[in-house]
């Protein structure tokens, strides 16, 4: 059987509209693929905590975490995953990519240009509807 995770990812923006959108590496599993920011859950973890951890183990900055955009079972080669994704705000901290190739502030109808990891293209699409009724992005 496949081994299954649980992955949180954050949807981050700021105040020109832009979502921060982040490469993986090479050397990173699902290499040169584009991610929301996260990780796995750790036992005994909420959501919301591991989120913050997984956002200042990689960037380097603290977020407030928001509502959540999609929840997203997908099926990989190798792994299962059930990824979780919450709208964020940074509240502290100077971004810094400490394990991505690159990290890059995204307009919502630009989301769609980059190669994004699979799991992730619900969570894209449901950006993309949020925009248009709220206009909160
Ligand atoms: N962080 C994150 N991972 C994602 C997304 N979409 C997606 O398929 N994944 C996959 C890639 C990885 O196989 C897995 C997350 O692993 P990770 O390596 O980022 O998490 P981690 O920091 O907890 O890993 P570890 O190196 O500590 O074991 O989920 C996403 O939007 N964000």
């Amino acid at each position: 059987m496949k081994k299954h995770i649980n992955v949180v990812a954050a949807v981050i923006n700021n105040d020109q509209n832009e979502i921060l959108c982040a490469l993986r590496s090479s050397v990173m599993a699902l290499p040169n693929l584009w991610e929301f920011p996260g990780g796995k859950i750790e036992e005994g973890e909420s959501h919301e905590i591991a989120l913050v951890r997984e956002i200042q183990e990689e960037l380097g900055v603290h977020i407030k975490v928001g509502d959540k955009v999609e929840d997203t079972y997908y099926e990989y080669d190798t792994f299962t995953i059930q990824l979780t994704s919450y709208l964020a705000r940074i509240t502290a901290g100077d971004l810094k990519a400490t394990e991505h190739a690159e990290l890059k502030w995204v307009t919502i109808n630009h989301l769609d240009e980059l190669n994004w990891a699979p799991a992730d293209i619900p969570a894209v699409e449901e950006l993309k509807k949020l925009f248009e009724v709220k206009k909160v992005l």
